[in-house]
């Protein structure tokens, strides 16, 4: 008889802004069952995907299956890659950046269980931004401040974001950065600084359409001080994927990168908001994490 496969699946009920009750059930139907032994968790509070994959890998899971988007996959990730087992993706969030790069089925949730069934997987790139890893996107700047909004906000989902950062985008003041990647230096008045695993923020929206999560690279995005009047130009930019061929946008590549900035405040994570110092250490850790992919 065929050994099964204990798989966890942790589902965030708030991730995009929908309602997730029948989730479980409609993954039972489509979940191989010859292969799996299937059980489901749903996080109550911000850290809480980390808690609960750290015991179920006491518990001999060896395949654990973010349901969420971004911040649930980096919670869930984090602790997969700590002890080197499987992670699996359900893409449930508002933006869902890393799932849509490894073209997993967006908005249909048996095909994306369907993948899972297939157990095909693949070694990609994760980093870590001062001590917390991440898989997608890190960043300081406006990002770092429209998660920090965003988290505060009733709304998830696109709409919201779009409408929250409409309103924030009139009173963001640019900042001063000295970068150094892989001992060259720079210094930039930037709107946002965006470290790039992967090459979107989520929804289509790329600030490094040639980044690639195998290239053992990241990708520093310096959106530099525009008008308010380019506002329209930066988002065609980004949603047709033409950053690299931008006056707006500068990218340059590197494994090891010192981020000094003029005061302590906000980053983000995997699109969740942190506070920390001015001196930011991001380094890749190429090939890091096994995922199962299309
Ligand atoms: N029950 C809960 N109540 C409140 N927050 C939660 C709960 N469970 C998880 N969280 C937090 O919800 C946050 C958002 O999750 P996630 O990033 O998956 O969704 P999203 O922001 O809608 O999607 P995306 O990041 O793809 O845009 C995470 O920081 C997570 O820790």
């Amino acid at each position: 008889m065929q050994v099964k496969i204990n798989i966890l699946f942790v589902i965030n009920p708030i991730s995009g802004g929908k309602a997730k009750s029948t989730i479980p059930t409609l993954i039972d139907r489509y979940l191989d069952k010859e292969k799996f032994n299937a059980n489901f968790r749903l996080t109550e509070y911000i850290g809480h995907a980390t808690e609960i994959v750290e015991e179920a890998i006491n518990k001999n899971f060896d395949i654990i299956v973010a349901a969420g988007g971004d911040g649930t996959i980096n919670e869930v990730a984090t602790k997969v890659l700590e002890h080197k087992k499987i992670m699996g993706i359900i893409p449930l969030g508002s933006g869902n950046g890393l799932s849509r790069f490894l073209n997993i089925p967006q908005r249909n949730l048996k095909e994306a269980i369907l993948v899972i069934n297939n157990l095909k997987t693949d070694k990609i790139d994760s980093a870590t931004f001062n001590n917390k890893s991440f898989f997608n996107l890190a960043g300081l700047g406006f990002d770092a401040h429209l998660s920090s909004a965003f988290s505060k906000d009733k709304k998830r989902g696109l709409a919201g974001y779009v409408k929250l950062s409409l309103k924030e985008v009139f009173s963001y003041n640019d900042e001063i950065y000295n970068l150094n990647i892989d001992g060259v230096e720079y210094v930039r008045k930037a709107f946002a600084v965006t470290i790039a695993n992967s090459s979107q923020y989520g929804n289509d929206v790329y600030i490094s359409p040639n980044a690639s999560v195998k290239d053992g690279l990241l990708d520093v995005c310096i959106i530099k001080p525009f008008s308010i009047i380019k506002l329209p130009i930066l988002s065609y930019v980004m949603l047709k994927g033409t950053a690299e061929k931008s006056d707006m946008i500068e990218i340059i590549k590197g494994k090891n990168i010192r981020i000094t900035r003029q005061k302590d405040g906000p980053v983000h994570v995997d699109g969740e908001p942190l506070k920390m110092g001015k001196e930011i250490e991001i380094a890749v850790n190429p090939l890091s994490l096994e995922v199962i992919v299309p």
